[in-house]
C-alpha cells in the first residue's frame, strides 16, 4: 500500500514482521450490514499473488495470522496473506452467541437463506463480491493470481468456494477440511439453519458433493493435509469422502494422512509451508 494512499478500510493494528506487514483491519460491509474484520499480511516484495486463509469454528481474523506461522515463508515467496473474520458479528440476531459451532464464529462461508440468518449472514458474496475486490484494488494484487485454503469449517469454505466459482481461484488447498458438512453433526446443524431444512439444497455448499459434479476442476492438483490423531476426523471431517469424489471426478489430489497430528495449529503450523510453496507454485 503505497505511503499515504486512501484506503476503504481502517487498519486498526499494524505489526512489522519478517520485513512486511501484519495488519489487522476493518470495513463497513453493505453485503453484510455491519463491520466486518480482516487481517492481510504484506510481504517485503509483493508478487501480487495472494492466498485467502479461511480458519474454522470459534476462530477469528486473528487466529490463523497469530497461530499459523505462516509470515516467514510468505515474506520469501512474496505471498500475500488474507484473513477474514469467520462470522458477522453482533448482529442481533437471538442465540447468535450461544453455541460455538454455529453463529458468530460459524458463519460456514455461504450465504444463509432461512431466517432470521439471511440478512447478515452473507460471508459467501462478502467475501467474492466486496472483501477480495476491495482488497485486490487496495493492495493491487493480481485478480488472476489467488489461491485458497482454509482449516476445519474453513477447509469447507476454501474446497467449496473454489467449486462453486470455478475460476476465481487459482490454486486450492485445504487442512483438515469439513469434507462433506451434509452428513457430518458441524454441517447438518449449520446447513439446516441457515439454508433450511431442505436436504436437497445443501449439496451446492458440499465439497464432495461439489466435486462428485465436476470433472477435474484444479488438473494442478489439490493439497489437503489431515492429522490422525485428530479427535473430530471420523465424525465431522470424513476426508475419505472428498477422496471418493475426487476419484470419481479424475480429479488429482494429494491427501496427506499424518500420524500423531491433531486438529489443532500445531498441525498447521507443522505443514503450513507446503501449503505456501504449492500455492506459489500454481500463483506464479
Ligand atoms: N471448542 C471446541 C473446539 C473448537 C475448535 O477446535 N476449533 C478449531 C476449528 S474446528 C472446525 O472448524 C480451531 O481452529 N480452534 C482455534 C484454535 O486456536 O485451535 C471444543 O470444545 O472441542
Amino acid at each position: 500500500m503505497a505511503a499515504g494512499a486512501e484506503v476503504p478500510f481502517e487498519t486498526t493494528a499494524e505489526h512489522a514482521c519478517f520485513g512486511g506487514v501484519q495488519r489487522f483491519c476493518r470495513h463497513t460491509s453493505a453485503v453484510i450490514g455491519l463491520p466486518m474484520r480482516f487481517a492481510v499480511y504484506q510481504p517485503p516484495k509483493p508478487s501480487g499473488a495472494a492466498l485467502v486463509c479461511l480458519a474454522g469454528l470459534t476462530c477469528t481474523e486473528e487466529t490463523f495470522a497469530i497461530k499459523a506461522g505462516a509470515q516467514r515463508v510468505a515474506a520469501e515467496l512474496g505471498l500475500t496473506l488474507l484473513m477474514p473474520d469467520t462470522s458477522p458479528r453482533a448482529t442481533g440476531i437471538a442465540g447468535e452467541d450461544v453455541e460455538w459451532d454455529f453463529g458468530s464464529g460459524a458463519g460456514f462461508y455461504l450465504d444463509a437463506t432461512a431466517e432470521p440468518w439471511a440478512r447478515h449472514f452473507r460471508m459467501e458474496s462478502w467475501l467474492l463480491t466486496e472483501w477480495l475486490p476491495l482488497l485486490v484494488d487496495a493492495l493491487g494484487l493480481d485478480a488472476a493470481r489467488i489461491g485458497i485454503t482454509g482449516h476445519s469449517m474453513g477447509g469447507h469454505g476454501a474446497l467449496t468456494l473454489a467449486l462453486r466459482h470455478p475460476g476465481r481461484f487459482r490454486s486450492l488447498s485445504a487442512f483438515a477440511p469439513i469434507a462433506a458438512p451434509s452428513t457430518c453433526p458441524w454441517g447438518e446443524k449449520a446447513f439446516s439453519r441457515y439454508l433450511g431444512e431442505d436436504r436437497g439444497t445443501w449439496a451446492a455448499h458440499d465439497a464432495s458433493a461439489l466435486m462428485r459434479q465436476a470433472r477435474c476442476p484444479y488438473p494442478a492438483g489439490i493439497l489437503v493435509d489431515q492429522g490422525l490423531a485428530d479427535k473430530f476426523l471420523v465424525e465431522q471431517l470424513k476426508p475419505e469422502a472428498l477422496e471418493a469424489a475426487c476419484s470419481a471426478a479424475d480429479q488429482p489430489l494429494t491427501l496427506r494422512r499424518h500420524a500423531g497430528y491433531d486438529h489443532g495449529y500445531f498441525f498447521i503450523q507443522s505443514v503450513v509451508a507446503d501449503h505456501l510453496r504449492w500455492h506459489a507454485e500454481r500463483l506464479g
